[in-house]
């Protein structure tokens, strides 16, 4: 399986869809099976249950995924900073023998251009994003088997450096 992780707005979503269709295998992106599961919306549930809460049931869902999804799994933004999750990922690879972890990465301006202002994402709201940002930076690098830069990239584009960048066989 291909693992995607990477900063709010990298597009772990939009190249993970890709990639899936381009390697014609199945996409699954964990906020949105995190969203059905709790059947409501990351901003209400970051609202009424807190930011806790929601990392809480975002471990169990990526780690239930990262056993039972095959193909391409597109993980939220903030998932490696819980330790168990980062540590499933860390041990992926040989769990998983043929699975990758990408690291699509962006900086802090692109991802404000890209997703700026999405009520959606609560993180944006935060006064703290470059502390964020920052903080995560060295949490996708310890899990990542490949690093791919997506800036002044096209969506077709990231996903070709992926492919290019995958083990081959
Ligand atoms: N390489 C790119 N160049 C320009 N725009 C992009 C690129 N990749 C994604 N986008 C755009 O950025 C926005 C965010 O992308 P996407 O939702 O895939 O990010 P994400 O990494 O999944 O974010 P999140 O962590 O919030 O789930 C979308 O509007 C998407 O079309
Ligand atoms: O970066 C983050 O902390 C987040 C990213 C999104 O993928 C969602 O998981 C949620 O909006 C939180
Ligand atoms: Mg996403």
């Amino acid at each position: 399986m291909i693992v995607l992780v990477g900063f709010l707005g990298a597009g772990k979503t939009t190249v993970g869809r890709a990639l899936a269709r381009r390697l014609d295998v199945p996409f699954a992106d964990a906020d949105h099976v995190l969203v059905e599961r709790l059947g409501r919306p990351v901003a209400e549930v970051f609202a009424t249950d807190g930011e806790a809460f929601f990392r809480r049931a975002e471990h169990e869902a990526v780690v239930d995924l990262l056993t039972s999804s095959d193909g391409v799994l597109a993980l939220g933004g903030g998932a490696v900073e819980h330790p168990g999750t980062a540590a499933a990922l860390a041990a992926l690879p040989q769990r998983r023998p043929g699975s990758s972890v990408v690291h699509l990465v962006v900086d802090l301006a692109a991802a404000r251009e890209r997703v700026g202002g999405d009520p959606g994402r609560p993180m944006l709201a935060r006064p703290d994003l470059a502390d964020v940002h920052a903080r995560r930076a060295p949490g996708y690098a310890a899990v990542a088997t490949l690093e791919v830069a997506t800036h002044g990239r096209r969506v077709d584009e990231v996903v070709d450096a992926v492919v290019a960048g995958l083990p081959r066989g």
